[in-house]
């Protein structure tokens, strides 16, 4: 029988528990259920050439410096014109509250199963505990526990909720103790708020658009934050943490930690991204390259697992209001007129994930096509 991963009322056993409870009795263990075991045309573990996701130090175009930020939008623009990947660093967030959120990420994946259960995720939403996906996939499981959780940007013209909606979600989800857990995690969430809206503004002067075009989109944004925990695994080569993927999002600040995993496919090769400890990796998801008419890529990206250390990355999504409408502005159609994507919502967006269609490297032209068959009239031009 497949073990899988047995989710009962309130709590559950992975392939990972069994794997260490098995080491602990010298037992050798090295079965790995099948619906994690991933049949690839490649070998997961071959050694990879790195990525060359450019670094691009932010500080220049913080403080204004015009051929810093010159220089920064056309390595930018070469970057997102072929992957979509790149590093920033000098990005002046506190290396305190990093490290406070990071190992914050051993306290809530180290407790008791039962403990961790109470944040299960909720059916039909997208927050909350997720054990390898299993309470919506049947084949091809990833080998990794996921939180996520909502970020609702401070908006004059919000109500009040929003002003600690990660705070909230943690002490409604897991109880009032766990309330400096997600303070940590809401003054995270701004950071990385505040960090996207400045990428944005670097990504608009790199495509000769209105500076504040995606910022403006984006200043009241209702983003997901998700925790990637990935355990050792006895046969790594056989699983994949995250599998082949574009991110359906508009921007992802992923902060990984000193263990490699992170692979981007180009040219037709799994490429690794280094982990830098003083970088974060950013890379453009589906909806802005809808943004842009494609002229900036989302990329496809997995993450791999090892036999020895476990691997914990957080990756912040940043995602627009979900009822507002996703188009590429006019100065990108004045040099080709031809729409690539249908205008769209970013609700009819995650629907068509988590109902319909399983991110891929084609999320983006499967989610065009199913919207173009359904309303022709929508068509792009
Ligand atoms: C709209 C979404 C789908 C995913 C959760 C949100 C934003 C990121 C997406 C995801 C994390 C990208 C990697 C693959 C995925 C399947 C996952 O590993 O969780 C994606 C999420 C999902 O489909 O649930
Ligand atoms: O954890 C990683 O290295 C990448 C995870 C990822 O791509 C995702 O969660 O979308
Ligand atoms: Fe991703």
């Amino acid at each position: 029988m497949d073990l899988g991963v047995s989710i009962l009322a309130n709590t559950f056993t992975t392939p990972w528990d069994l794997q260490t409870k098995k080491k602990n009795t010298n037992l050798s263990n090295n079965n790995v259920p099948k619906s994690f075991i991933w049949s690839l045309n490649d070998d997961i573990g071959e050694p990879k050439e790195k990525l060359d996701a450019p670094i691009i130090d932010l500080q220049g175009f913080i403080i204004g410096d015009e051929t810093a930020t010159k220089n920064a939008a056309q390595v930018i623009k070469n970057a997102c014109s072929n992957h979509g990947f790149f590093q920033v660093i000098n990005h002046g967030i506190d290396p305190k509250l990093l490290n406070e959120a990071y190992s914050n990420m051993d306290q809530f994946f180290k407790l008791p199963n039962t403990q961790k259960a109470k944040a299960a995720k909720v059916s039909g939403t997208l927050w909350g505990l997720s054990v390898a996906h299993a309470d919506r996939l049947s084949t091809n499981l990833p080998w990794k526990e996921t939180l996520s959780f909502p970020y609702r940007a401070k908006n004059d013209d919000d109500d009040d909720d929003d002003e600690e909606s990660v705070v909230d979600y943690f002490t409604s989800v897991m109880g009032n103790e766990f309330e400096p857990m997600g303070m940590v995690y809401q003054k995270y969430c701004e950071e990385m708020h505040k960090l996207s809206l400045l990428i944005t503004e670097l990504l608009a002067t790199s495509l000769g658009v209105k500076r504040s075009y995606y910022r403006d989109f984006y200043e009241d944004a209702h983003s997901i934050m998700r925790l990637n925990y990935y355990p050792p695994c006895d046969e790594p080569n056989l699983v994949l943490g995250t599998g082949p993927h574009c991110d359906p999002t508009s921007l992802t600040v992923l902060y990984q930690d000193e263990v490699e995993g992170l692979e981007v496919f180009v040219n037709n090769k799994w490429h690794a991204i280094e982990p830098r400890r003083d970088a974060l990796v950013i890379n453009i998801g589906d909806t802005l390259m809808a943004m842009t008419n494609g002229e900036y890529k989302s990329c496809l990206h997995r993450a791999v697992v090892n036999e020895k250390i476990e691997r914990k990355t957080m990756a912040f999504f940043l995602c627009p209001k979900e009822h507002k409408v996703v188009t590429p502005p006019s100065e990108i159609l004045v040099n080709n007129k031809q729409r690539k994507y249908p205008d769209f919502t970013w609700s009819q967006l995650v629907e068509f994930t988590q109902k319909h269609y399983r991110a891929d490297a084609n999320t983006l032209q499967a989610f065009t096509n199913w919207i173009w068959s359904k309303s022709p009239s929508n068509d792009a031009n």
